[in-house]
């Protein structure tokens, strides 16, 4: 039998035209596995992780059975039940109920249960009959749940529920092998028409009646292991312990960017090397002119100085990935919950804040799992004040010009140190905005606890890990290809031109438009202690925060001077460093995340007041950073 998982077929296209396509929607509770069956039938590549909430969008693709029969599979967030609660939950029902316009219902559904956990996927079973489609009900994890000992006499099962019982296991190879043997046949055969859709929502009399009948099943047809006592218990004995618990987070953070700022090191000078390598060659091959100066300065210091951070950013994100697969990040939203609810956060704002340390954006999108309105705004709105790996370029090079690469308190790194403080700067403002956020929005204090799923640990999987760099890498780098690139080109050009006069005694650069613009922003920006090269680069770096690292680079590059971080330790002082730092945390300098707030709170109106209160804050914060600061005399 041939691996169906080895045919690749493109993500996220329209269903085919051709109406005879079968459509199966894959639907079940959070973080059961639906996204690793899609991946492993259709051969994409959509982001799986150990946490409730992954998925939050419809998404399709094309699955080929192994006697070639080819059909669509949908995939679609978790639900616990077709009554949905939040915007993910109602895309689920409204594709199940055909209530998408220009959507055709599916022609059936595959219900997906956590087999270690089949309770909740019987009880949503019950409620999916109603609908009205053939059901073919997955065991996934199935691994797992041998290797706990369950035994699940699914037979048995398929006999009392009248639907066929499979077990899967989604992340092994050959592990749809029984689903395929299922499934293809009756594709063959041609599935039975659509009966009318009975389902209503149901009342709560109706859950606990649809509850018990599951327990029921679940006591006939499965054998518990006499040994509850899980690893996984065993471990959060101690990482949730309330005192261990939040130390053990806080250890587990610090470490991390210890090792990320020490690991990252020889990488970074290798590129640099690389760039320095490259210009040197450009001075060589290209005469002295314009030409030289614009691939020279413009292009190679420019994108040279952001794909420098590369090596940073996959570290740290290995850190993130691993704990996210391991199932860690499930835990530390436990211990965070109480935290977040005095700020008057949801507690399922916690997955979205977390993806924000990749980009604002996906952390915006996943928002739509928060079913309370304005709790779903407060999560939209400070989502942005989280660092991003946009932000890490910025940090890290302010950082290697003036924090010493020095060991403290006994052979911790201060670089790293610094860095840590910078991400805790980013989680307390967050818990700081969201809390007068809910005086303002006249919110009441977040009463019911964060009903968590607390997924097993697993061994992270290479191969997820491995998915997850290389999806970063990318956008980085087709970052540093795109908006970056043409940054670039229009701060090199605004630096160069007009060109100087005959005769004159200045760097070139002070008769430029790039002069005159920085100096009629920079009496504004003064307080700050920024200078008109500052203004120069912050100005485009609005398009992306990176760019002001590479418009810093050019702007000295064209300057005459070497080596970036060189110059910036010895033209600024520390106080300016500083308060450039603090502008950072704050200053909504991502035309894109702007953009996704105002589609994702759907009204223009959000989008300013993001605007204003980012702004308010970065220039508040970095004009309190170097007015102290010099007052202390780092001026
Ligand atoms: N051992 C094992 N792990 C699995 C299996 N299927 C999925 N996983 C892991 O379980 C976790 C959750 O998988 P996802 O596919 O993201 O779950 P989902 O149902 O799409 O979750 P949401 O999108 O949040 O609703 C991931 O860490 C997967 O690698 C399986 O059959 N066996
Ligand atoms: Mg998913």
């Amino acid at each position: 039998m041939t691996s169906a998982s080895a045919i690749p077929a493109p993500q996220d296209i329209l269903p085919d035209p051709d109406a005879q396509t079968i459509e199966a929607a894959l639907v079940g509770a959070p973080n059961c596995g639906k996204t690793a069956l899609f991946n492993a039938m259709t051969g994409a590549t959509q982001k799986v992780g150990n946490y409730s909430g992954v998925t939050v969008e419809r998404k399709v693709g094309i699955a080929t059975t192994p006697s070639g029969r080819k059909f669509s599979v949908i995939d679609l967030p978790g639900t616990h039940s077709l009554r949905a609660r939040s915007p993910d939950e109602e895309v689920t029902r409204d594709v199940l109920l055909g209530q998408r316009p220009g959507e055709r219902v599916p022609d059936m559904l595959l219900a997906v249960a956590d087999a270690t956990n089949l309770r909740g996927a019987l009880r949503l079973v019950n409620e999916l009959k109603k609908v009205g489609l053939p059901i073919v009900l997955i065991l996934n994890m199935i691994d797992i749940a041998r290797h706990r000992g369950l035994q699940i006499d699914h037979e048995a099962l398929s006999a009392e529920l009248g639907i066929p019982v499979i077990p899967a296991t989604a992340v092994r190879r050959g592990g749809l092998d029984a689903l395929w043997e299922v499934v293809d046949p009756m594709l063959e055969a041609g599935l039975p028409e659509r009966r009318p859709s009975t389902w209503q929502a149901p009342s709560s009399h109706d859950l606990r009646i649809a509850m018990r009948e599951a327990e029921r099943l679940v006591t006939a047809h499965v054998v518990q292991p006499p040994a509850p006592d899980t690893a996984s218990a065993r471990i959060d004995r101690v990482v949730l312990h309330p005192v261990a618990g939040p130390l053990i987070l806080l250890g587990i953070l610090f470490l991390m960017f210890q090792a990320v700022f020490s690991w990252a090191a020889p990488f970074m000078d290798a590129i640099d090397a690389v760039f320095g390598w490259l210009g040197a060659l450009v001075a060589q091959v290209v005469p002295a002119g314009l030409v030289q100066s614009f691939l020279a300065d413009g292009i190679v210091a420019g994108i040279g100085s952001v794909i420098i951070f590369l090596p940073q950013i996959l570290f740290t994100f290995l850190f993130i990935l691993l704990l996210e697969d391991f199932g860690y990040m499930a835990r530390a939203a436990f211990l965070m919950d109480r935290v977040m609810g005095k700020a008057g956060l949801n507690g399922r704002a916690f997955i979205p804040l977390l993806s924000s340390f990749a980009c604002a954006i996906p952390g915006i999108m996943a928002a739509r799992v928060i079913d309370n309105r304005r709790d779903r705004l407060t999560t939209i709105l400070v989502a942005p004040l989280m660092t991003c790996s946009a932000r890490i370029p910025v940090y890290t090079l302010i950082i290697a010009a003036f924090i010493p690469n020095v060991k403290v308190f006994g052979g911790l790194s201060l670089q790293g140190l610094v860095m840590f403080g910078l991400y805790a700067a980013g989680v307390f403002s967050v818990l700081i905005v969201a809390f007068v956020a809910r005086y303002v929005f006249a919110r009441e204090e977040r009463n019911a606890p964060l009903m968590l799923d607390l997924p097993d640990y697993k061994m992270p999987r290479p191969r997820n890990i491995a998915l997850g760099l290389y999806q970063r890498a990318r956008v980085f780098l087709r970052r540093a290809g795109t908006v970056i690139f043409w940054a670039m080109v229009v701060i090199w050009a605004l630096s160069t031109f007009p060109q100087p006069p005959e005769g004159a005694t200045q760097p070139a650069i002070n008769y430029s438009l790039a002069a005159m613009i920085g100096k009629a922003v920079a009496p504004i920006l003064a307080p700050l202690g920024f200078n008109w090269q500052i203004a120069v680069a912050l100005v485009p770096g609005m398009a992306a925060r990176e760019v002001a690292v590479a418009g810093l680079a050019t702007v000295y590059a064209v300057s005459g001077e070497g080596g970036l971080i060189h110059t910036l330790a010895g033209q600024w002082s520390l106080a300016t460093a500083l308060a450039l730092l603090a502008w950072y945390i704050f200053a909504p300098q991502c035309i894109s995340t702007l953009a996704v707030i105002r589609r994702e709170a759907g009204s223009a109106k959000w989008m300013w007041v993001a605007v204003v209160y980012m702004f308010a804050l970065a220039y508040l914060a970095a004009f309190a950073t170097y007015q102290i600061a010099a007052a202390l005399g780092a001026g």
